[in-house]
């Protein structure tokens, strides 16, 4: 049996890094950078408010309450004239603070005139003045020009996307996403929606990697599922592969890889390049990976990746996690921090057993620094995966763990 380490490393080399595009920063959500991204404006550009109120310059103020006369109006936008010696000036919050002027008063600290129509010419009773440097955002505080605001890998989720647009970036370049196709077999499945004869069940593997491959930052299309017919699943495979919108860079199928007489995947893609393994691990246990050249309606052969995961849908879920998950991810330019989920080690709440032999991975929830396996090891159990944050991950060699034993859990819960 193979390892989980050497498959997830055969799985990683089936999927070379994905071009270099330029997009829209509106069309990069959730791609990587190609490249570090460099600062080419300084934030904020100009010292600016940080309140609506009246700037002055704190030596000019004596006793308090003073009277000044407001001697401009700055709005944000503007650029405005060096504040007059003695007096205040309205400004916004936003709005470029004027030569001269060390302090801002918030509005709520003055009386008189002061927040509508125009001021200019009128006094401003200031009851209070913030020490000098107080509500400025001063030039740089945030970036300074020549900094590199994003290394390349960095995943663009909104606050990277914020601060691009904030530096004026309109468009950036990223890994293209992978393009994968999602088929699954089973001559029981039936698409939700439909009514259940006896013997069927909802088809929900491909629903679910489509969604997990979407989260993964690819482009999921989800061919209808096939019949356990070798003949009828090569047409479908050949036939997605070629009308799907963005050519396929990596199958991706369920069902029909273990040990019973209608294995359609293993049947069909054995002698097409595709190897078949058992990896030490559980739930996952029968894995098929490879290469394959199809014949497509379009006769357009190039040779495809294609991994084959286990049907049962706890099986799909923890292998996709375990080895697409982090090698799609790696191909699309990710950094290495988010190729992987972020794990951490965490006492269990209550003793687990686990198989001698195999890597065990529990559906778990975390609650107060304990994590706990909800539901059973089987795998078949997605009601229990659904209602889980976290996979407690148990290494080959062990199989007993008392409760407290600190164990390796990853979270789910992101995207
Ligand atoms: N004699 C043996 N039997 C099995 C072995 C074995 O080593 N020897 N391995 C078991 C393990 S472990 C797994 S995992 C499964 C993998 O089976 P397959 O990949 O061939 O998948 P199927 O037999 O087609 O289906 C398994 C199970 O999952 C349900 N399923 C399949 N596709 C879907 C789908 N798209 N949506 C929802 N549910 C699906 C299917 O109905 C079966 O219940 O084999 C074990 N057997
Ligand atoms: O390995 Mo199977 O994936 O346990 O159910």
């Amino acid at each position: 049996m193979a390892s989980v380490a050497d498959h997830a490393a055969r799985i990683a080399q089936l999927l070379p890094r994905t071009a270099v595009e330029r997009r829209a920063l509106s069309e990069a959500r959730g791609l990587a950078l190609a490249h570090d991204v460099v600062a080419r404006v300084t934030l904020p550009p100009f010292d600016n408010s940080s309140m609506d109120g009246f700037a002055v310059a704190a030596a000019d103020i004596g006793a308090l309450p003073v009277e000044l006369v407001v001697s401009q109006d700055i709005p944000a936008g503007v650029d405005p004239q060096p504040l007059q010696p003695g007096t205040a000036a309205r400004i916004m919050t936003g709005a470029p603070v004027p030569p001269g002027a060390d302090s801002i008063v918030p509005v709520e600290q003055t009386s008189g005139r002061g927040t509508d129509g125009s001021v200019v010419g009128t006094t401003v009773r200031l009851h209070s003045v913030s020490s000098a440097g107080q509500f400025i955002r001063r030039r740089g505080s945030d970036v300074t020009e020549g900094d590199v605001v994003l290394p390349a890998g960095t995943v663009l989720t909104a606050a990277p996307i914020g601060l691009l647009a904030a530096i004026g970036v309109a468009d950036v370049q990223v890994h293209r996403p992978l393009s994968v196709l999602v088929l699954s077999t089973g001559s029981e499945l039936v698409a939700p929606g439909e009514p259940l004869r006896p013997g069927q069940i909802y088809e929900s593997n491909g629903p679910m990697l489509a969604a997990a491959l979407a989260e993964t930052g690819a482009v999921a299309t989800l061919a209808h599922f096939v019949a356990d017919d070798v003949p009828a699943f090569l047409d479908a495979l050949g036939t997605a592969v070629a009308g799907a919108a963005n050519p396929i860079d990596l199958i991706v199928t369920s069902g029909g890889v273990s040990a019973g007489a209608f294995e359609v995947v293993k049947q069909a893609l054995a002698d097409r390049g595709v190897s078949f393994t058992r990896v030490a691990m559980q739930p996952g246990m029968p894995q098929g990976s490879g290469r394959i050249t199809l014949d497509t309606p379009d006769d357009s052969s190039r040779e495809i990746p294609v991994v084959t995961l286990p049907g049962n849908p706890v099986s799909s879920f923890v292998s996709f996690e375990v080895f697409l998950r982090p090698a799609i991810r790696a191909a699309q330019g990710f950094s290495a921090a988010a190729q992987h989920r972020p794990k951490a080690a965490l006492p269990l709440a209550e003793p687990l057993t686990s198989v001698p032999g195999k890597a065990q991975f529990r559906r778990a929830t975390r609650a107060a620094g304990t994590v706990r396996a909800h539901g059973g090891a089987s795998s078949h159990l997605l009601a229990a995966l659904a209602h889980s944050d976290s996979l407690i991950e148990i290494p080959a060699d062990v199989t007993d763990l008392p409760a407290g034993a600190e164990v390796t859990v990853w979270d789910l819960s992101g995207t």
